[in-house]
């Protein structure tokens, strides 16, 4: 067997909710006649879904989703799949990469599966005589729902899309826990430096910074977090973090990961207070958190080791890792989130796809939120693959809830 296909078949079998769904498709083929193009992270958790979405009919075209992340064994592996077609490539330039995402738009698709809304950007810009043939689609992360609900706002998203991200079994689990776990071992993997006892700075305390700054704090670092909203600053100092300001942030911390989907995160006022050896990484969107065009353009001198370049500035050194891309994909040895976890956020991919492919002609344009009933149906697979069982509502319980007469 292939490495590549050895790597999805260990995924696969850390993923019993998706085993679940794949099982139902195969008998019911829910997709036959459908082709699905997907934009997502093209490694083995990842292929995992792609299959599963081919076992149920569909014909799938998939690239990438960030110039670094793919994995090329697993992507040819994958090519070899059964109505599965795909055109990822590692370290591929900014024109390659666009050209595949043109590449998966020229198989028509009826269905588009994004991470980041690249496919659904370039449909509603570039590809506009698809536009007509799409039926919906179902966005996986924060940053590619906030830029869906911008287009959104300006009446310029033409189909439905289901915002995948923004639902419990999705953001408490892999935001969380998985941007933690994932972005943490990947650090140490590429540095191979201690974390314990150094100040560690979170750039934004969402669902991803949380997860981050308890695991960082779990493994004994002095954790600072910066926000820019007062609320979820105030969450991280009763959460027991330091909070302050970026600027002073730069002069006393050691390690820096930004998870905000915001830019210039890091930046030039940052760069000249960092200190000598400070570690930079990106665990938000895309390349643009920390300013690397300043970088580029200031640097007396660039050091380029595997996953990591060093910076000169002056008399001191500063490190980025992964070019400023997802630091827990985008290194080499960066494995993603764990299995576990992308086995609920494909879970919910697989059903969400199902709920377009049975609903999408009858849905306007816009940002729809997960069906409550697939969230749930998720959490139930996933505590019954545990072997876990949990309470239920007695009739006195329910109609007790439900009352409003009954007081002290
Ligand atoms: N690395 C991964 O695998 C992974 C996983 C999930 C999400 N993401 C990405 O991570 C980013 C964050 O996702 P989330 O779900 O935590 O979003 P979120 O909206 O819950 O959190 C983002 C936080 O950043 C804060 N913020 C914004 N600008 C800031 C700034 N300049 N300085 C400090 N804080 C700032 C916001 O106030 C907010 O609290 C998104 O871009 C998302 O797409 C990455
Ligand atoms: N595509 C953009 C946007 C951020 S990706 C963030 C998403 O990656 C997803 N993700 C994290 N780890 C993995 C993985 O190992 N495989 C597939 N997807 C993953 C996760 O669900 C999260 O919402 C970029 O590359 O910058």
């Amino acid at each position: 067997m292939s490495s590549g296909t050895l790597k999805i078949e260990w995924a696969g079998q850390y993923m019993p909710v998706l085993a679940a769904i794949r099982k139902q498709f195969v008998k019911e083929r829910p997709f036959e006649g459908m082709t699905i193009g997907m934009a997502l992270h093209v490694e083995a958790k990842t292929a995992n879904l792609v299959s599963t979405l081919a076992a149920g009919g569909a014909e799938v075209h998939i690239t990438g989703c960030n110039p670094l992340s793919t994995q090329d064994d697993v992507a040819e592996a994958l090519g070899k799949v059964k109505n599965v077609n795909c055109y990822a490539k590692r370290s591929c330039t900014v024109d390659e990469y666009y050209a595949a995402i043109n590449d998966v738009l020229d198989a028509k698709p009826v269905i588009t599966i994004d991470d980041g809304m690249d496919l659904i950007h370039y449909i509603h810009t570039k590809r506009r005589d698809l536009l007509k043939k799409v039926i919906g689609g179902c966005e996986e992360t924060t940053t590619g729902i906030h830029r869906l609900k911008a287009m959104a706002a300006e009446g310029k998203l033409e189909f439905p899309v289901v915002a995948v991200n923004d639902t419990p079994m999705k953001h408490f689990f892999d935001n969380v826990h998985g941007t933690g776990e994932s972005v943490l071992s990947s650090i140490m993997i590429t540095t191979n430096t201690l974390i314990a006892g150094k100040y560690f700075v979170v750039a934004g305390y969402g669902y991803c910074g949380r997860g981050l700054a308890r695991k960082a704090h779990g493994l004994g670092a002095k954790v600072i977090v910066t926000e820019i909203d007062p609320r979820r600053a105030l969450e991280a100092h009763m959460d027991g973090f330091m909070v302050m300001t970026m600027e002073d942030a730069a002069v006393i911390g050691d390690i820096f990961v930004t998870t905000t989907g915001n830019c210039a995160v890091i930046a030039k006022k940052h760069f000249a207070k960092l200190k000598d050896g400070a570690i930079l990484a990106n665990a938000g969107h895309f390349n643009v958190e920390i300013d690397l065009e300043y970088l580029h353009k200031n640097a007396a001198k660039i050091i380029r080791r595997d996953g990591i370049e060093t910076f000169v500035l002056g008399k001191k050194s500063v490190h980025v890792l992964a070019e400023g891309r997802l630091v827990n994909l985008a290194t080499p040895k960066g494995m993603g989130h764990p299995i576990e976890v992308m086995d609920l956020s494909f879970a919910l991919q697989a059903l969400c796809t199902l709920h377009i492919a049975k609903n999408g002609k009858k849905m306007k344009g816009g940002v729809y939120d997960v069906p409550n009933e697939i969230d749930e149906q998720v959490a139930n697979l996933k505590l019954a693959s545990l072997g876990l069982s949990i309470d239920s509502l007695s009739k006195e319980q329910k109609k007790y809830s439900c009352s409003w007469d009954i007081g002290t």
